[in-house]
């Protein structure tokens, strides 16, 4: 967990969302990540890459505040709950939910579920809708839509919690090349607008049009900076992608 959600301006300046010192997570009997040492930008888009099973999803999870620490610590700048957006395959295709009642469930954490939504909370759900052009969609099943549209349809849902951090897991995987790119340049618009956002690629374009990336490799720090000093042909080698 956060055990220090509001740092003093001395341990984290205004241009750090998150520090992790020391960072040690995983599951009962399964140490996942080890020791890591990070910052990752305030307002900015962070990728997170490594070969299946380095610990991006673990790591998101961390971040998300539902994975504990087991030795370190993460700091967290801001007083909003993250928003966690899931993968997209993990969204069940038979949910009888429209895209609007998709999106109104990023107000439960402030609402608790199936209490009547506020005038805020609509104006919220409204908000997000628009910013990723969904409002059109908002009585369509969420089961009917192409993999570019749920995957807005969910980010929408990320937004619509108003959190200042928001988390993303293979947003971009399984989708076409153009769908790929306008999820980086929405993306890129979120942090523009002000939103941290983090997301866990396997996807090397979209990490390359990340400002920030953090390379994990058996759940250690393989690398962190910009993209085109951690995306080097030799630090890609030692995560076994191709350059
Ligand atoms: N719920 C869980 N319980 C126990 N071990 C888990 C759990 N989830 C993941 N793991 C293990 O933790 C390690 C890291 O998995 P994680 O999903 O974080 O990696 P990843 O980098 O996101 O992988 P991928 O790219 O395949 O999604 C793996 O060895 C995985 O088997």
């Amino acid at each position: 967990m956060f055990n220090k959600p509001r740092p003093s301006p001395a341990a984290m300046d205004p241009g750090t969302a998150v520090r992790a010192t020391g960072l040690s997570a995983g599951y009962a009997g399964h140490p996942v990540l080890h020791q890591l040492n990070f910052d990752i930008p305030a307002l900015a888009v962070t990728a997170l890459v490594g070969p299946n099973g380095s610990g991006k999803s673990t790591l998101l999870g961390a971040l998300a505040g539902v994975i504990r620490p087991t030795a370190g610590a993460l700091h967290r700048a801001g007083n909003r709950p993250p928003a966690f957006v899931p993968q997209r395959g993990a969204v069940g295709d038979a949910l009888p939910l429209t895209v609007r009642q998709t999106v109104e469930m990023g107000r439960w954490s402030d609402r608790g579920p199936w209490r009547r939504l506020t005038r805020r909370d609509r104006a919220a759900v409204d908000t997000a809708m628009d910013r990723l052009g969904v409002t059109g969609l908002a009585t369509r099943q969420l089961g009917e839509l192409s993999g570019g549209q749920r995957q807005r349809v969910l980010i929408a849902q990320g937004l619509a919690q108003e959190s200042e951090l928001v988390l993303l897991d293979e947003p971009t995987t399984g989708l076409d090349p153009g769908a790929r790119e306008r999820t980086a340049a929405l993306l890129a618009g979120l942090a523009a607008d002000g939103v941290t956002v983090v997301h866990a690629t396997h996807d090397l374009e979209s990490a390359r049009s990340a400002d920030f990336c953090i390379a994990l490799r058996e759940g250690r720090l393989a690398g962190n900076g910009r993209p085109e000093r951690v995306l080097t042909p030799s630090t890609l080698a030692g995560l076994g992608q191709p350059a």
